[in-house]
């Protein structure tokens, strides 16, 4: 199977971003992708709470969602929609972070909202607080498709080595983590963490990604790092983006899975132990 990554880069108007993200999906399906992934937060990048409410739309309502369904119909290809900003029925008005697997006849076969969120001080200047804005998720989810299992994650998620271990634990071959990861921290942590999460667990890392300087009309432009990333089980980089949007095409092999994991078996070493 040929996956492909797409790296985007979304300002905060949803209407305009939907084009470009439809255009690199059906570039990559021209290119032979059966399998599609965009990155966290396809739909909308803003840090303005009140644009967000004016611009952001329920999960039955948002365009995105049904343009990309349509998407996978017309190029009969399975999409990874890394996330999108959604509104929620929740009495706190936070809003979901939502990943969904789509499938060739454009179903949605699975949802998952982030777990962890960024709530980090970066530096003097560069704060996050995402649970602020968004509600956290509190499931992890694996889904199967004919190329393999999938375990799905965002972002902030590959920080936190238990949830990448219990999805591989699950039978996840393929790990997924759309990104809009922040400058200053992608250049120091984004691909080891990515290649430490692959060779922890003997699968496929596969994380698209917002890049650049994003469009706001509203408050202020952020900036996200970019380098979509593709690592194999053994731990190797297949593909990096660099900073342009654009897209990457890297073969799946299950074979390779179950190779690494014989190397080194260590997904099935685990020991319980007392203390610290
Ligand atoms: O804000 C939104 O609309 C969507 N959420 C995001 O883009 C989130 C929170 S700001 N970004 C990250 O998790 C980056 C993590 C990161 O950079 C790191 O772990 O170092």
């Amino acid at each position: 199977m040929k996956a492909a990554l797409i790296q985007l880069n979304a300002g905060d108007d949803p209407a305009a971003n939907l084009p470009r993200t439809t255009e690199l999906i059906a570039q990559a399906a021209g290119q032979g992708a059966g399998f599609v992934l965009t990155p966290e937060v396809t739909n909308c990048v803003s840090q303005n709470r009140q644009h967000q409410m004016d611009v952001l739309q329920h999960e039955d309502a948002d365009q995105t969602l049904k343009s990309l369904r349509e998407a996978a119909i017309q190029h009969d290809i399975w999409i990874s929609i890394g996330s999108l900003a959604l509104k929620t029925d929740d009495v706190d008005g936070r809003f979901a972070n939502r990943s969904f697997l789509i499938d060739p006849a454009g179903r949605i076969v699975a949802r998952y909202d982030k777990i962890h969120m960024f709530d980090v001080t970066v530096s003097d200047s560069e704060t996050y607080r995402e649970s602020a804005g968004y509600r956290p998720g509190e499931q992890a989810v694996v889904a199967d498709t004919p190329f393999g299992k999938l375990g799905l994650s965002i972002c902030y998620d590959i920080r936190f080595a238990y949830l990448y271990r219990a999805l591989a634990q699950a039978g996840a071959e393929v790990l997924l983590v759309p990104s809009a990861f922040s400058p200053v921290t992608g250049a120091a942590h984004w691909e080891p963490l990515l290649r430490a999460r692959a060779i922890e667990t003997g699968s496929y890392v596969l994380a698209a990604a917002q890049t650049g300087t994003h469009a706001a009309a509203i408050g202020k432009s952020r900036k996200t790092y970019g380098h979509a990333m593709a690592v194999s089980p053994w731990g190797e980089v297949l593909a990096d983006l660099g900073p342009e949007p654009g897209i990457g095409l890297v073969d799946l092999s299950s074979a390779e899975v179950s190779q690494s994991r014989k190397r080194i078996a260590a997904l099935s070493h685990d020991r319980a132990f007392e203390g610290p």
